[in-house]
């Protein structure tokens, strides 16, 4: 066709048929590369059953959903996708995958969820935007080991509450005591014994008020938490109700943690750090002098980690202390055996020392099988991909969640003999006499994310279980219920025991 002609057949012909012509090499050209691209491009890990918008969480157990992902786990193996609403999730259910995972900084981002953006506000530790989070979880790390976290001066500490909390029960001389009730009041009398009381003249009430609103995040946050896939849903008066609870007992534990900031900047000698608010304020001050005004170290960043280190710690202790409790009432030799080895290597003329625990494999055996058992965080933290990445084969697309089994990595039967009986043993040498802990074994998650507070959890529940269990026989009253109740963290329901003195 000669030039003249073409423009002649442009201008005569019709426009959309022209454009059509003209896009046509495009269109081809583009269909080529997206099928090359699909040739070579990974598919996303395999999915269980889904619908529409609404994804998998038609499917999921509403009281237990981590026993969904689990059974899910067992059919689609070590790693899965699934959307939530639109959301998508990767669930990674084998230690070994976690591990590989987390060891990549592009596995270890937080997701921007409704919950955390409105109650932390870009504060705090675990969903802080990056830089925070980088600061803030060293700074914690710094200070937790300043002031002697798993060595003698934190340990004093813990002491005092073990021995409120034998008071507290020989306080019911043989009586049955619920032991939800007496786990959580040792810790708050400890709360008061280092000092609470001084600062705060309502002493006790204020106190046991603040757990009490810790408490009411932990009950309601599972309501709420649907806010977090679908945030539309804040319109629906039950979902605004548990959500309304929520902050509304975060901003009372904040006006708790301001008071205790303001009573320690009146009473800082600023030579002896005494705790992390005074380590707080040390920084805080540091950063005034060189950057005019507190930016990393504001109020608002020190009330949502105070608050957050407050909660995340209590909660998770204390409800593998429970655990730790229940199962060993529930298997009297197990007990019997652990006071054996406390009365071989403590004695009863002093307090069990986390120095001790390297002499005592079989109690720290059962600890770990506690903690295996017991999984009280079923689903860890969700993690964020921050890039378009790979996994075991797969593609990761940028801003997809990571959820980690961790109940699955704990409960697989192809991984633990008899996964769902409580034997201390499988932490043990063949000899029976050396505690061998297996890589497959993650309470704490791995890579940077790793939980802060896991050394400080370990001399805490080691401290409190050995020393109830050297001046008590615990028994159950009734049949033991190890099912859960299920909030942030997995407990154990109120049960009733007996202790009879040693
Ligand atoms: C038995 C006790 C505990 C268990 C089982 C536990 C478990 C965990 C797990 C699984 C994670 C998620 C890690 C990840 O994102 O992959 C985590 C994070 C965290 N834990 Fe713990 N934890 C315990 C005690 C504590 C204590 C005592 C503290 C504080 C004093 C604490 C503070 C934190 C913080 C701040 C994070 C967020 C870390 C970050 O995002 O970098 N935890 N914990």
């Amino acid at each position: 066709m000669q030039p003249t002609a073409l423009v002649e057949f442009v201008s005569s012909a019709d426009p959309a048929a022209v454009l059509l012509l003209l896009a046509l090499p495009f269109v081809c050209y583009w269909a080529l590369c997206e099928w090359r691209s699909r040739k070579t491009r990974k598919s996303l890990p395999p999915s269980p059953f889904q619908l529409p918008l609404l994804g998998c969480l038609p499917f999921l157990d509403h009281k237990f959903p981590h026993l969904s992902f689990s059974k899910w786990a067992d059919r689609l193996g070590k790693i899965y996708s699934c959307r939530m609403g639109t959301q998508l999730v990767v669930v990674l259910n084998e230690a070994q995958l976690i591990r590989e995972a987390f060891a990549q900084p592009c596995f270890n981002g937080r997701p921007d969820m409704y919950t955390s953006r409105v109650t932390a506000q870009g504060n705090g530790i675990s969903f802080a935007p990056d830089h925070l989070w980088q600061i803030h979880r060293k700074f914690a790390l710094k200070t937790f080991k300043m002031l002697g976290i798993g060595r003698n001066v934190m340990e004093e500490k813990i002491h005092e509450e073990a021995d409120r909390l034998v008071q507290l029960i020989a306080g019911f001389q043989g009586r049955p005591f619920c032991n939800k009730n007496a786990i959580r009041n040792g810790h708050e009398q400890r709360h008061l014994s280092r000092g609470v009381r001084e600062e705060f003249p309502h002493g006790f009430r204020r106190v046991h008020g603040f757990y009490e609103q810790m408490n009411s995040v932990f009950r309601y946050f599972g309501v709420a938490g649907i806010l977090n896939i679908f945030p539309g849903l804040i319109v629906v008066p039950a979902v605004r109700a548990s959500f309304a609870k929520v902050t509304e007992a975060l901003n009372s534990a904040a006006g708790y943690i301001t008071e205790m900031f303001e009573h320690h900047l009146a009473t800082s000698t600023r030579v002896w750090i005494r705790d992390y608010t005074d380590a707080f304020i040390e920084a805080r001050l540091k950063e005034k002098v060189t950057e005019g005004s507190p930016k990393l170290f504001s109020d608002k960043q020190y009330v949502a980690a105070a608050r957050e280190l407050f909660l995340t710690g209590y909660e998770s202790t204390t409800a593998t202390t429970r655990w730790a409790f229940l199962y060993t009432s529930a298997n009297p030799e197990v007990q019997k055996r652990v006071q054996e080895e406390i009365d071989h290597v403590v004695g009863r003329s002093r307090m069990p020392c986390y120095s001790d625990a390297k002499n005592m494999p079989y109690t720290q055996a059962v600890l770990c099988e506690v903690q295996r058992i017991a999984c009280v965080g079923p689903m860890g933290v969700p993690h964020r991909a921050t890039k378009d990445t790979e996994l075991a084969g797969y593609r990761i697309p940028k801003d997809a969640w990571i959820f980690t089994n961790l109940w699955h990595v704990h409960r697989d039967s192809n991984v633990w003999q008899n996964s769902d009986s409580f034997i201390p043993e499988r932490f043990l040498s063949a000899d029976g006499l050396r505690l061998e802990v297996p890589k497959l074994f993650m309470p704490f998650s791995a890579g940077k994310r790793i939980c802060p507070g896991e050394s400080l959890a370990k001399v805490q529940i080691f401290s409190i279980f050995t020393t109830v269990l050297q001046n008590f026989r615990l028994s159950l009253v009734g049949q033991p219920d190890f099912e859960p109740i299920n909030g942030i963290t997995l407990d154990t329901k109120d049960h009733h025991m007996t202790a009879v003195a040693r």
